[in-house]
């Protein structure tokens, strides 16, 4: 991207999706302390008003900030180090950990957004290595295959970084996941086993300086597919949420060493809309550049994801038909490679509408 003469057209949005200065919700995004967890009986539920703030959050907004999580400092410290030393290399040596048609992690940097360029570069690793999914999005193939991480000569200890990091963040997921099984009254360890196999992955965010900022976005607006993500962001803002009570752009502050999680669109049809996944996206600047590390929590490819059934029933129908969850993952990594000029895979597809 650093060698982008003129500003690129491909980056540009269109009017209406171009950032404007978002508002702040002074009482927005709620934070959620943790520490009661690590403080509770093992086997016994979470404490009521700790369930009752997630179930609020995830509400009313689908996001919320968390506290005292239970990360150790410095794991995140050097995960963001080594983010800053890869990214700092030249494009030449980044490239040689580039993703191509085969091996899909590792650095990109031309990811498309609804068919416009995000100004930003990337570095995925998946958490399982290897990560088994379908080898195609054809139902009727049984075929599978594996994703492996690649990991760049420099900075050294890389992969270990890396996956000391995502050591501490799946705890999290799981702790997180099950706070969100208790506040939908369901037993805590409801969702463990979809993830026994998980396809979860981590994106390296990078967002470089951008001369034009009020015409691109670092990512454009979306929704995660998967069942939740958890970000550390740093300290220059720039995530943005969309705001459930009227779709105003709201900012998410940086809180420093906090993380900030979303609930997925897999939440949303397991809990059968009583939690929504919410768009978002991040803005740019021409002062300082970016970083940010997302954590996408996924199920295993076997899984079939539906509206569960204990949350179902004459008042309540689902809405949502079955779909797997390891063909929408095959079809979205085809996507990525012929970019048709078509909408990416959405759980939409799979709404029942009456
Ligand atoms: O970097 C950010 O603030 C958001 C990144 C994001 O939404 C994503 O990678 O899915
Ligand atoms: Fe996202």
């Amino acid at each position: 991207m650093g060698d982008l003469e003129d500003f690129d057209h491909a980056f540009i949005q269109a009017p209406e999706h171009r950032p404007k200065l978002a508002l702040s919700d002074a009482d927005g995004i709620p934070t959620i302390d943790l520490s009661p967890i690590f403080n509770s009986v093992p086997g016994t539920d979470f404490p009521h008003h700790l369930v009752q703030q997630i179930a609020s959050a995830c509400t009313e907004w689908g996001f919320f900030l968390v506290v005292n999580h239970g990360v150790p400092p410095e794991k995140r410290r050097r995960i963001e180090a080594a983010a800053r030393e890869f990214f700092g290399q030249s494009l030449e040596e980044k490239r040689k950990v580039r993703r191509n048609e085969w091996v899909v992690t590792g650095y990109f940097d031309t990811e498309l957004t609804k068919n416009v360029r995000d100004w930003k570069e990337v570095f995925d690793f998946v958490v399982e290595d290897p990560t088994v999914i379908p080898a195609s999005s054809d139902p009727d193939d049984t075929e599978l295959t594996q994703l492996v991480n690649q990991w760049p000569e420099y900075p050294p200890e890389f992969g270990e970084i890396c996956e000391g990091y995502v050591e501490e963040l799946e705890k999290l997921g799981h702790k997180l996941m099950e706070l969100i099984a208790n506040s939908l009254g369901l037993p805590g360890k409801r969702f463990r086993d979809y993830f026994k196999g998980q396809t979860s992955s981590v994106r390296l965010n990078h967002y470089p300086l951008c001369p034009s900022p009020e015409l691109a976005l670092g990512v454009g607006r979306h929704k995660d597919p998967g069942v939740l993500t958890v970000l550390a962001q740093d300290d220059i803002g720039g995530l943005e949420v969309r705001r459930k009570r009227d779709g105003a752009w709201i900012q998410v502050k940086p809180v420093p060493d906090s993380f900030v999680v979303n609930v997925g669109d897999i939440t949303q049809v397991w809990s059968n809309e009583k939690y929504e996944s919410v768009e978002h996206r991040a803005t740019v600047n021409s002062k300082r550049d970016r970083y940010s590390i997302a954590f996408f929590f996924y199920p295993s490819h076997s899984t079939i994801v539906e509206p569960l059934e204990e949350l179902i029933g004459p008042q309540n129908p689902p809405k949502y038909k079955p779909y797997s969850f390891g063909k929408f993952l095959a079809s979205r990594k085809r996507s990525n490679f012929k970019k048709l000029n078509v909408d990416n895979i959405q759980i939409s597809d799979f709404k029942i509408t009456t």
